[in-house]
Formats: structure tokens, C-alpha cells, sequence
């Protein structure tokens, strides 16, 4: 994380509310699938993901809030494709940019806590403001990551009901208690961000292509929302969707922005146009949780 070594971090939350204040709402997904790299005419080896991802950083680190490298893009390059990432989650931090590592890691806590490592504590290389996690070896085994980025001011973003149709067999069945396993997630990121103030840093994963929701979205922490733009959802789609949470949703397009590359006017175009489409929509400064009026009743 950025700041003064010893002094405590500025926590995720306050940090992604001043950017997406400051830089307008928009996640922008760094995915360099193969037929990416084809379209801008580059191979498909680690040179062709160097100039891809640098292109990308160069041109939008210094207007969007948060980069969202997708971590299994550079990993299917080994080694020398985590080189690739460590330098893009550098340069758009040093840029102003917030990254959030799209890794969806989860594994028992001994594990975790090497993940933790990884991801959201200071010095290591491929350090990031906030990593995506899985739940589905209970939100418990979350803990070592939980704690580190509480400790360091990083965030997580844990999924809850995600963008693909697939996701429902397992976010929706009911838990022992009777409440959807998406319910029971947001419930649990719920208490982490208790008493957080503005915006808390333990966000969760809510699908921009979902037809309804069903659940209650008041963890009064991010919502991160993928699946603008390829994946068929559209900023009008949100406010229906989101409801009082929407001032929490962090909207996230990554193939509908990079097929405008490689140029850098054209990704800086399709940022710009997606951003206006997002103004319309979305309202002014999120309410601290709690507040009346910020719990959706979907349920
Ligand atoms: O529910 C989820 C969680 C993560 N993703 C990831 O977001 C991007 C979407 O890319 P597009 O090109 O905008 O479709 C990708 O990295 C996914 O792994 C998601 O789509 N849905």
C-alpha cells in the first residue's frame, strides 16, 4: 500500500470513494484474452501482453478509478506474465490508479494467509489496493485476507452473485439456516464494514447482468459489477438493479473498453463514453451505511 512506513494506512473504502468521486465511477478490466492481443495486432507471447497492458496503463492510469487486471490473463504466461502484472499493478499505482487484482482466490486459512501475502501486503510484488476472493470454503477461511487488508488499508472484494447464469446453483441454493448463500456472504460483509463511516473496504461481487437480485445489499461496502458491455449489461440496467445501494456500485467493463484500443484516444473515448452513460444513472456521494433508506428490500 501507498503511504509512510509505521503510519496507519488510509483504509480502501475512504481511498476507492475519493477516487470514484475524483475520477468518475468506472473499473476498467485489463484482459488481455488472445483474440484481444489479434484484434491489435500483436502476438500472442509476452511481448504482444507487455505492449497490450502497457498501452492500457499508459493511456487511462491518469482518469479511471480502478484498474482490474484478471489474474489467470498473465498467469497463462508463467513466470515472465507475472512480470507483465507486477509492473501494470506498479505503474497504475504510481499513475494514481487503484488496482484490484482479479485473482478470486479462496483456500483453507493456513492458505489464505500465503494469498494475503501476496496480494495485500505491503512490499510484496505483486501487492494490490484490493483482491477478489472466493467464499466457497466458507467466509471464515477469508479471515487471514480479511485481517490483512483491515491491517494494511487494503480492500476485498468477495464474490456474491456473479455475472455468469452458472452462478446461481451455487449463490442461490438455501443455507442451513434458510437464507441464499448470497445472502448469508453479504450478511458477513456486512459486520466487517460496521462502523466504517463513508464506505467500507470489504466489497462484494454483484453481477451488472443478473435480472434482479433478491437479496439484501446493505453491507455498506462496495459492489463491485461486472458484465458492462460484452457480457450484455448496460449502465440503465443499474439503478433497477441496485437500487438504494447504487451509490455503493463500482461499475466494471474490460472487453467493451479494450476493443477500442490500440490507440489511446480510443480507449480514452470509450472510458469518456461509458463514464457519461454511468452520470446518467447514478446519483451523488454514497450515504454511510445504515443511513435510512440504504437497505434495498429485494428479499
Ligand atoms: O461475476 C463476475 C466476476 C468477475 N468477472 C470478471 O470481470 C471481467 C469481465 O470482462 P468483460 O470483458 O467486461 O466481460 C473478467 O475478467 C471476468 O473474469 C466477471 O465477469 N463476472
Amino acid at each position: 500500500m501507498t503511504g509512510t512506513p509505521g503510519a496507519a494506512a488510509e483504509p480502501f473504502g475512504i481511498r476507492l470513494r475519493r477516487a470514484m468521486d475524483t475520477r468518475g465511477p468506472l473499473c476498467v478490466g485489463i484482459d488481455p484474452h488472445a483474440s484481444l492481443l489479434a484484434e491489435w495486432g500483436l502476438d500472442d507471447d509476452v511481448a504482444g501482453l507487455e505492449r497490450f497492458t502497457r498501452t492500457v496503463v499508459e493511456s487511462l492510469a491518469d482518469r479511471v478509478a480502478v484498474f482490474k487486471p484478471q489474474a489467470a490473463f498473465f498467469e497463462r504466461f508463467g513466470s515472465r506474465g507475472l512480470a507483465v502484472l507486477e509492473h501494470a499493478i506498479a505503474d497504475a499505482r504510481a499513475a494514481g490508479a487503484l488496482v484490484l487484482t482479479d485473482a478470486k482466490r479462496g483456500d483453507i486459512g493456513s492458505t489464505m494467509a500465503a494469498y494475503a501475502d501476496a496480494f495485500l501486503t505491503p512490499g510484496s510484488p505483486l501487492c494490490s489496493d484490493a483482491v477478489t476472493l472466493s467464499p466457497y470454503l466458507g467466509f471464515g477461511s477469508l479471515r487471514p485476507a480479511l485481517d490483512a487488508a483491515r491491517r494494511h488499508g487494503g480492500g476485498v472484494f468477495v464474490l456474491a452473485l456473479t455475472s455468469n447464469p452458472e452462478g446461481a446453483e451455487v449463490q442461490r441454493a438455501t443455507a442451513a439456516d434458510g437464507r441464499p448463500v448470497a445472502q448469508v456472504i453479504l450478511d458477513r460483509l456486512a459486520e466487517e464494514n460496521r462502523g466504517a463511516g463513508v464506505l467500507g473496504s470489504f466489497g462484494a461481487v454483484v453481477g451488472a447482468t443478473l435480472a434482479e437480485t433478491g437479496v439484501d445489499l446493505a453491507t455498506g461496502g462496495p459492489l463491485l459489477a461486472p458484465g458492462l458491455g460484452a457480457q450484455g449489461a448496460r449502465a440503465a440496467d443499474l439503478p433497477r438493479l441496485f437500487g438504494a445501494a447504487l451509490p455503493r456500485v463500482l461499475p466494471s467493463v474490460s472487453r467493451g473498453v479494450l476493443r477500442r484500443g490500440p490507440s489511446a484516444d480510443g480507449l480514452r473515448r470509450a472510458v469518456r463514453e461509458e463514464t457519461e452513460r454511468l452520470a446518467a444513472v447514478l446519483p451523488g456521494p454514497v450515504r454511510a451505511p445504515g443511513e435510512p433508506g440504504e437497505r434495498v428490500s429485494e428479499r
